[in-house]
């Protein structure tokens, strides 16, 4: 398998790093408009082949995509991230024009690629990539979830005391401080709820905290996250390379499903090799229907900035 990964910054060069580290890609490039960096960036990651017993072939470009030809998975982590105080949203200014170009430019050299986008808005950049590529919609994929999830599963575990790895637990809806819905009423320890573990005051403590996850880290960091990010990512192409058929929510284009259409929002996905294999219409009650056509309509007010 051949990933491209555009941006060679915080996130961009971690999910390099997990994808290197778990070894299932030949081939990794990396590309950043920053002249030298991207190669900077490859090179020492190529030293670490050897202490952390990896195989993948990592190589840098500024800004040449004819490295990327032939890509079977690209990630677009290229753009601006935000500063403690602001919002994902307040990035679209400048993150639309670059997500619209380097998509366009990805395509050019691998017609087949599927698309990760991760640059913020996500889910607006995600939507983006749909219109300015007309890729069919398994091909573009919006990671959000999939890192908003770990955070629940964090917080979770934190407050029951629990290892995190007994926890199953996902996030839906829009990726921002507002618009995620953290599915409390189905998560679960090892197949019992966490309403035994928790009181309602505690479970909507971690609720909230999972929604801010993001912007408590940009705050504490003074930019935002990327080991998370990267990780969530690197699970992302995982799962398409070895066509594992594994659920994560991913901000999917969607058509009807949830009665929703026109929009990219997070719902639970089935990724495999062809992408978004599959959206799972999954049974929500009333509280959490009505959170996620909030959410949407918060992703719907965004999308009308492009
Ligand atoms: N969806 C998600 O869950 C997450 C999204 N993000 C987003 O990812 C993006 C990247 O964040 P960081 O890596 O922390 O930022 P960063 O500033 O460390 O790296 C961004 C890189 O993009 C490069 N770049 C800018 N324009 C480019 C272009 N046209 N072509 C190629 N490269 C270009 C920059 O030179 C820089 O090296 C931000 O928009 C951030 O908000 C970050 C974490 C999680
Ligand atoms: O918070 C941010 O701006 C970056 C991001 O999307 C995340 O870490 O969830």
């Amino acid at each position: 398998m051949k990933v491209t990964v555009v941006g060679a910054g915080a996130v961009g060069a971690s999910c390099a790093e997990y994808i290197a580290i778990k070894n299932f890609a030949e081939e990794i490039v990396l590309v950043d408009i920053k002249e030298g960096f991207a190669e900077g960036k490859a090179m020492d990651l190529m030293q670490t082949a050897s202490l952390n017993g990896f195989d993948s072939n990592i190589v840098g470009a500024t800004n040449d995509y004819s490295k990327t030809a032939g890509s079977d998975v690209a990630v677009i982590t290229s753009g601006i991230p935000r500063k403690p105080g602001m919002t994902r949203e307040e990035l679209i200014g400048i993150n639309a024009g670059i997500v619209k170009d380097v998509a366009t430019k990805l395509i050019a050299e691998s017609p087949n690629v599927i698309i990760i986008v991760v640059s913020n808005p996500m889910d607006t950049m995600a939507y983006l990539a749909h219109k300015a590529t007309g890729l069919s919609k398994n091909r573009i994929i919006g990671m959000g979830g999939a890192l908003d999830s770990a955070r629940f599963k964090f917080r979770l575990a934190e407050a029951i005391g629990c290892p995190q790895s007994d926890v199953s637990a996902m996030v839906i809806g829009g990726h921002s401080d507002t618009g995620m819905v953290p599915l409390i009423e189905k998560a679960v320890v090892n197949s019992v709820p966490v309403s035994e573990f928790l009181s309602e005051e505690k479970m909507a403590e971690v609720v909230e905290a999972t929604k801010v996850g993001g912007a408590t880290l940009t705050k504490l960091l003074g930019t935002s996250a990327w080991y998370a990010p990267g990780a969530a990512v690197s699970e992302l192409v995982k799962a398409i390379a070895l066509d594992s058929k594994k659920v994560f929510p991913c901000s999917a284009l969607l058509e009807g499903e949830y009665g929703l259409s026109d929009i990219s929002i997070g719902v639970p996905c089935v990724i495999g090799k062809g992408g978004i294999e599959k959206v799972l219409e999954i049974e929500l009650s009333d509280a959490e229907k009505a959170k996620l056509v909030d959410s949407a309509e918060g992703v719907a007010a965004v999308n009308a900035l492009l």
